[in-house]
C-alpha cells in the first residue's frame, strides 16, 4: 500500500484497513452531525484517505470526499475528516456517549466510536500537532458542544491550557485557521489566542504529488482563553437586558481594526480591487442565494440594483482600494471577551464557500459588514425590546474601528492620522453630526423606531444631503501620494456606504442560505436583514 508516516500520522490511499461495514455505519450516522457541510440526500461518501497513528492503532480517520449532485463549493472536492476509535467488544454496548455503532469483523465485535467525542483520539492529535505529550495532559479535558462547524476540545492541562480544534472540512492546501492565527503570533499580536501547533496532512507515495507534501492541515491547537465570555452569548445577554454593548462594542471594534493592521503586514498584499471582478463574485454569490430560497425572489431587482451602483461607483473613482488578507467570517460567535478584553477567533472563512474564494485577499470592510449584522442576530435572538439596541451598539462598534484605524495608519505611516476616507468617516464631520440629531428627531417624531439597521441613518433626506457634503469636504482633503489607510482609502463615503451596503447584503443572503440549512428557524433573522437593506 502507497503510505507515507511522517511525524505522528501514516496516510494511507482509499479506506485503508476500515472495514465496509464501518463506511455503512457513517453513511447513515453522518448526515445527522452539525459538521456535515449537506443535507446528505443522494451524497456518497468516498473514501479519499485513511490516517492513523503510529502509537495509537485504535484511532483511525477516513477522510470521505463527498460526492453528488448540488454540493456545494464547486468544482472543488468536499472532503469531511471523520475520527473514529474502534475498540474490541464481547457484547453489545449500552448506547454510550458518542457511539456510532458496532461492527462485526473477522476478529469480532468492534464498539465504533466518534473520535471527535474520545480521549484517545483527543491524544493521538494533540501528540501530532505538539510532539511528546503526556496522557497527563488529558486531565478534566471535555469537547465543547452546541452549534459547531468543527469538533473543539477544551485541554486544560495542556501547559497553561490549550483548546484543539479538528477540522472537519478538509481544505487542501495550507489552512487560513492555521496559516492565519500562526502569522498573527508571530507577528506578537495578542488579539489571537497564541497558536501553539497543527496537525498536518501529508501526501501518500505513488500520488500526484511528491509523498510529504502537505496536503491540508486536520487541527490547530492554540492557547486557551481563560474565563472567556463567547461574544454572542454576551452580547445577548445585553441584549435581553436591553443594556447598552456600545462600550464592549467599541473595544471590540478596535481589535477588529488591529487585526486588520497586522494582517497588512504580516501576510501577502493582495491585488487592487477591480470594480467588475469583484462585483461579479457578488452577483454570483447573490444568483446562488436566490436559486437556494425561494423567499428571496421579490429581492432579487433591488439587489441587481444595488451591484449595478457600486460597480459604476468603483469604476468611477479615481484611487484604487487594496486588498488584504481578513477575517472572512466574523461576527459575535468569533470573539472571545476575557480578562484580557477580546480576542478573535476561527479564520477558516465561510466554511459554505470554496476555500479559493474564501482565502483569497479581500475587503476589510466586508468583516465590518459581518460584525454589523451580528448585532443584529444578538438583538433579534437577545430579544432587545429596545429597538435601538442593534443600531448603537453598531455605531459605537464603526467608532471604535474607525479610531484604531486611524491611530493604526499614522503608525504605519509614522505620522499622523489617516485624511482619507475611512469606514466610519463621516462621524468626524460636524454635516453628518447636525444630520444624524435630525434624522433622529424625525425618526422619533414621526414613525415607530424600527429595529436595527446599519443603513437606518441613510433612509432619511438629511443624512443624505450632510453625507455628500461631508463627501465633497472628505475628497477636497485627500492628498495624492499619501499611503492608504484603510481599504476603503480614496473612496468617496457615497462609494463607501453602497460597498458596506451591498456587503451587509452579501452576508445577510449568505446567511439566509445557512440558516435555511441548519436553523430554519431562525432564517427570518437575515430575511428580514435583506428586505430592510433594499428598502
Ligand atoms: N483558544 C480558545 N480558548 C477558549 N475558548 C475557545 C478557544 N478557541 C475556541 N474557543 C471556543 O470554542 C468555540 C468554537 O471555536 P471556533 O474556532 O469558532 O470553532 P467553529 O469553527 O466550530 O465555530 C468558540 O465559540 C469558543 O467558545
Ligand atoms: O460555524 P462558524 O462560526 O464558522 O460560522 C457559521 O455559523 C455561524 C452561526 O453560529 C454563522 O453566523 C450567523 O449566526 C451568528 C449567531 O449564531 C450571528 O452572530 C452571525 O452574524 C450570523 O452570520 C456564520 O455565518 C456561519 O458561517
Amino acid at each position: 500500500m502507497n503510505q507515507t508516516t511522517q511525524a505522528h500520522v501514516i496516510v494511507t490511499p482509499g479506506a485503508g484497513h476500515l472495514p465496509a461495514g464501518v463506511l455503512h455505519l457513517l453513511d447513515r450516522w453522518l448526515p445527522g452531525r452539525r459538521w456535515y457541510p449537506v443535507p446528505g440526500e443522494g451524497v456518497r461518501n468516498v473514501p479519499w484517505l485513511t490516517v492513523t497513528f503510529p502509537h495509537a492503532p485504535e484511532v483511525v480517520v477516513p477522510l470521505l470526499r463527498l460526492e453528488g449532485p448540488g454540493l456545494p463549493g464547486g468544482d472543488e472536492a468536499l472532503v469531511v475528516q471523520v475520527p473514529l476509535v474502534l475498540t474490541p467488544t464481547a457484547e453489545p454496548p449500552e448506547d454510550t456517549p458518542g457511539l456510532v455503532g458496532t461492527v462485526t469483523m473477522s476478529s469480532g465485535m468492534v464498539e465504533v466510536y466518534d473520535g471527535g467525542a474520545h480521549p484517545a483520539c483527543w491524544l493521538a492529535y494533540l501528540r501530532a500537532a505538539a510532539g511528546d505529550v503526556s496522557e497527563d495532559a488529558l486531565d478534566g479535558a471535555r469537547a465543547l458542544g452546541g452549534e459547531q462547524s468543527n469538533t473543539s476540545v477544551v485541554v486544560p492541562a495542556f501547559g497553561s491550557g490549550a483548546m484543539l480544534k479538528i477540522l472537519r472540512t478538509v481544505a487542501l492546501g495550507p489552512h487560513p485557521d492555521v496559516t492565519i492565527p500562526e502569522a498573527l503570533t508571530r507577528a506578537g499580536w495578542d488579539g489571537v489566542p497564541r497558536f501553539l501547533g497543527a496537525v498536518d496532512l501529508p501526501a501518500p507515495s505513488g500520488g500526484p504529488v511528491p509523498a510529504g507534501t502537505l496536503l491540508a492541515h486536520l487541527g490547530v491547537m492554540s492557547a486557551l482563553v481563560a474565563d472567556a465570555h463567547d461574544g454572542f452569548e454576551l452580547a445577548c445577554d445585553y441584549a435581553r437586558r436591553d443594556e447598552d454593548f456600545g462600550e464592549r462594542a467599541a473595544e471590540l471594534g478596535a481589535v477588529v481594526a488591529q487585526l486588520h493592521a497586522v494582517l497588512r503586514v504580516a501576510l501577502p498584499a493582495g491585488q487592487v480591487l477591480e470594480p467588475a471582478a469583484f462585483v461579479g463574485v457578488l452577483r454570483r454569490r447573490a444568483a446562488e442565494a436566490f436559486a437556494d430560497v425561494r423567499e428571496l425572489a421579490p429581492y432579487r431587482a433591488g439587489a441587481t440594483a444595488l451591484f449595478d451602483e457600486v460597480r459604476e461607483r468603483l469604476a468611477a473613482s479615481e484611487r484604487g482600494v487594496s486588498l488584504q488578507a481578513i477575517h472572512g467570517d466574523l461576527h459575535l460567535g468569533q470573539a472571545l471577551y476575557g480578562r484580557d478584553g477580546w480576542k478573535v477567533l476561527d479564520f477558516e472563512g465561510e466554511p459554505q464557500r470554496p476555500v479559493a474564494e474564501r482565502t483569497a485577499p479581500d475587503l476589510p470592510l466586508r468583516d465590518v459588514a459581518g460584525m454589523l449584522r451580528s448585532f443584529d442576530y444578538a438583538a433579534a435572538v437577545g430579544g432587545a425590546t429596545d429597538p435601538e439596541w442593534p443600531e448603537r451598539a453598531q455605531l459605537s462598534f464603526l467608532e471604535g474601528y474607525r479610531e484604531a484605524q486611524e491611530r493604526a495608519g499614522a503608525e504605519e505611516r509614522g505620522t499622523r492620522p489617516a485624511r482619507s476616507a475611512a469606514v466610519t468617516r463621516p462621524e468626524d464631520t460636524e454635516g453628518y453630526r447636525e444630520a444624524q440629531e435630525r434624522a433622529g428627531a424625525e425618526e422619533r417624531g414621526t414613525r415607530p423606531a424600527r429595529s436595527a439597521a446599519v443603513t437606518r441613518p441613510e433612509d432619511t433626506e438629511g443624512y443624505r444631503e450632510a453625507q455628500e457634503r461631508a463627501g465633497a469636504e472628505e475628497r477636497a482633503q485627500v492628498h495624492p501620494g499619501e499611503a492608504p489607510a484603510s481599504d476603503t482609502s480614496g473612496l468617496d463615503l457615497a462609494t463607501t456606504d453602497a460597498l458596506l451596503r451591498a456587503l451587509v447584503l452579501d452576508k445577510a443572503l449568505y446567511e439566509v442560505v445557512y440558516e435555511t440549512r441548519h436553523r430554519p428557524g431562525w432564517a427570518r433573522i437575515p430575511l428580514a436583514a435583506v428586505a430592510r437593506v433594499l428598502g
